[in-house]
């Protein structure tokens, strides 16, 4: 017989998205189970955002001393990759806590560290328990897609699951996808004295402004990634130590280790959802503008939930459900407003519509944009590539923004938080940023927006017209 646990609320996967869904639930008083098979934290803390921002911190590092010679300081670094990876492992173990069982039992949450199944509408089994709860949230995040590609099952290979675990710095690292997980590892070893090849069949960060690409595609170029964008691969042979990657055309790659990076597959399998009824397709679960599944007192969110992956969407996903189910309030999910933000150099980050998305829905619907080469901090930085792009539509009300360049991603979150309380392109021009700092380029992009009717045959009519009262 199980062991049966009566609830408020069961969260299945204690990642981004069903920690706060529990942090929240708990602390207004609700009974809450958290259950989770793997470790406290999920993807991001463990083998996501936290390890790899910290190693391209170390990267990062490295990179700077070898550009130092244009500020007349000279030096070559120095890698000592364990200690690299120690950096890694404390930057993840430093936030641990707060994702903890202890801090969750804390908050007054029962923590199961068992794989959930459904086993009914409203019954999830877990090692000798079985949770009754009036609601539950799949929080089961998403884990690496392995592509049908020949000769890949029998060959040993890096994920992101994996590679924070290396102990020594690869020879040649061949990464197979350049999406935002390609490019910042890529960038990252080979900043850390690794060979890097990416291999992508369609063009790296093919989501993104192509002009923000190009500045990160020289880039990558220049420290010496090398990048077969638009190949297929024909067949993959690998052993430990040694991969050799044949691609269509006849050229093969030839490296030491394989990482692939090619996009997530949504954790639905072993769940039992056919015996809770809940739909999902091999995007995820199926669910509507309330994160609502099929099962209306079944809800999922984060990864799992098929739309854009990224930890603050997670956490809204859990803010809206809270709402939902705590405050009965019909809140719907947000994902227009997440920012996408890749935190490689130059970083390339994006919210809301491009110009051309725009241009679709919103009639008059123009861009302003700004160069970092006309930023002040930028120049005394020598680091002037890069740009801020931004979106309005008639009436000034912001759409959306893209940017490269570095400090690209904080740009981008001025350009969140106005677009969450609908503000126009005026916030931008009102505010007055300290001088001289790289944020100003988000006021001077606003003002670039307003200068074809500021500077118009009509307000210089007015500016006459006034004169006559000087
Ligand atoms: C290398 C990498 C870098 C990233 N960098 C960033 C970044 O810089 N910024 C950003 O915003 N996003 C980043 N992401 C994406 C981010 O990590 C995810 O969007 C986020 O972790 C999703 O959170 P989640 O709660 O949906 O899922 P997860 O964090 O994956 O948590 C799901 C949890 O559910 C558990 N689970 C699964 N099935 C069961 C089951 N049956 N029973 C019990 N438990 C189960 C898993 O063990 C896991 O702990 C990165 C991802 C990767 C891979
Ligand atoms: N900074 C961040 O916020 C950050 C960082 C890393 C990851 N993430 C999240 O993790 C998710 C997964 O990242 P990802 O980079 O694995 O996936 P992705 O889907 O973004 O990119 C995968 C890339 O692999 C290529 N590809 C697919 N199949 C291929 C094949 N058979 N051969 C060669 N290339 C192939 C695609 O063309 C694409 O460019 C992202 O969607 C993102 O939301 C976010």
């Amino acid at each position: 017989m199980p062991n049966v646990i009566d609830a408020d609320l069961c969260v299945i996967g204690a990642g981004a998205a069903g920690l706060s869904v529990a942090a929240g639930a708990a602390q207004l008083g609700r009974k809450v189970v958290l259950v989770e098979k793997g470790k406290m934290g999920g993807d991001c803390l463990n083998y996501g955002c936290v390890p790899s921002k910290a190693l391209l911190a170390a990267a990062a590092r490295a990179q700077a001393m070898r550009d130092g010679g244009k500020f007349g300081v000279y030096g070559e670094p120095t890698v000592d990759f364990p200690a690299v990876m120690a950096h890694v492992r404390a930057a993840v173990a430093a936030i641990a806590p707060h994702d903890s069982q202890e801090r969750f039992e804390g908050l007054g949450a029962t923590v199961i560290r068992e794989a959930g199944a459904f086993v009914g509408p409203r019954a999830l089994a877990a090692g000798e328990h079985e949770i009754r709860a009036k609601h539950f949230v799949v929080a089961t995040g998403s884990s690496p897609a392995v592509p049908p590609i020949p000769g890949l099952e029998a060959a040993p290979y890096l994920t992101n699951e994996t590679v924070f675990d290396l102990d020594a710095l690869p020879g040649h690292l061949v990464i197979v996808g350049g999406g935002p997980i390609g490019c910042e590892l890529g960038q990252a070893f080979r900043r850390l004295g690794a060979r890097v090849t990416i291999i992508d069949a369609l063009e790296i960060l093919n989501r993104e402004d192509p002009e923000a690409v190009g500045l990160l595609r020289a880039r990558l170029d220049a420290e010496g990634v090398a990048l077969r964008e638009r190949a297929k691969i024909a067949r993959i042979d690998a052993r430990a130590g040694a991969v050799s990657v044949a691609l269509e055309g006849g050229e093969t790659v030839e490296g030491s280790h394989l990482l692939l990076a090619v996009g997530r597959r949504a954790n639905v399998d072993g769940l039992g959802l056919e015996a809770a009824g809940v739909a999902y397709t091999d995007k995820g679960i199926v669910v509507d503008d309330r994160l609502r599944t099929s099962n209306r007192r079944i809800y999922a969110a984060g990864d799992v939930a098929g739309g854009p992956q990224f930890t603050h969407l997670a956490g809204d996903h859990a803010s809206t459900i809270v709402r939902n189910i705590l405050f009965k309030m019909p809140a719907r999910r947000r994902d227009r407003l997440a920012p996408r933000a890749t935190y490689t150099d130059p970083e390339i980050a994006a919210v809301g519509l491009s110009e051309e998305e725009a241009a679709k829905d919103h009639p008059g619907a123009r861009s302003a944009r700004w160069r970092f080469a006309d930023n002040d901090r930028a120049q005394t930085e020598g680091r002037t590539e890069g740009f801020l792009k931004l979106v309005a539509d008639q009436r000034g009300r912001i759409l959306g923004a893209s940017a490269a360049g570095a400090g690209a991603a904080e740009a981008i979150g001025l350009v969140c938080f106005a677009m969450a309380d609908k503000m126009s392109m005026r916030a931008f021009t009102n505010v007055m940023p300290a001088y001289p700092t790289r944020g100003e380029i988000v006021k001077r992009a606003a003002g670039a927006w307003y200068a074809p009717a500021l500077f118009s045959d009509r307000t210089r009519l007015l500016v006459r017209l006034l004169a006559l009262f000087d």
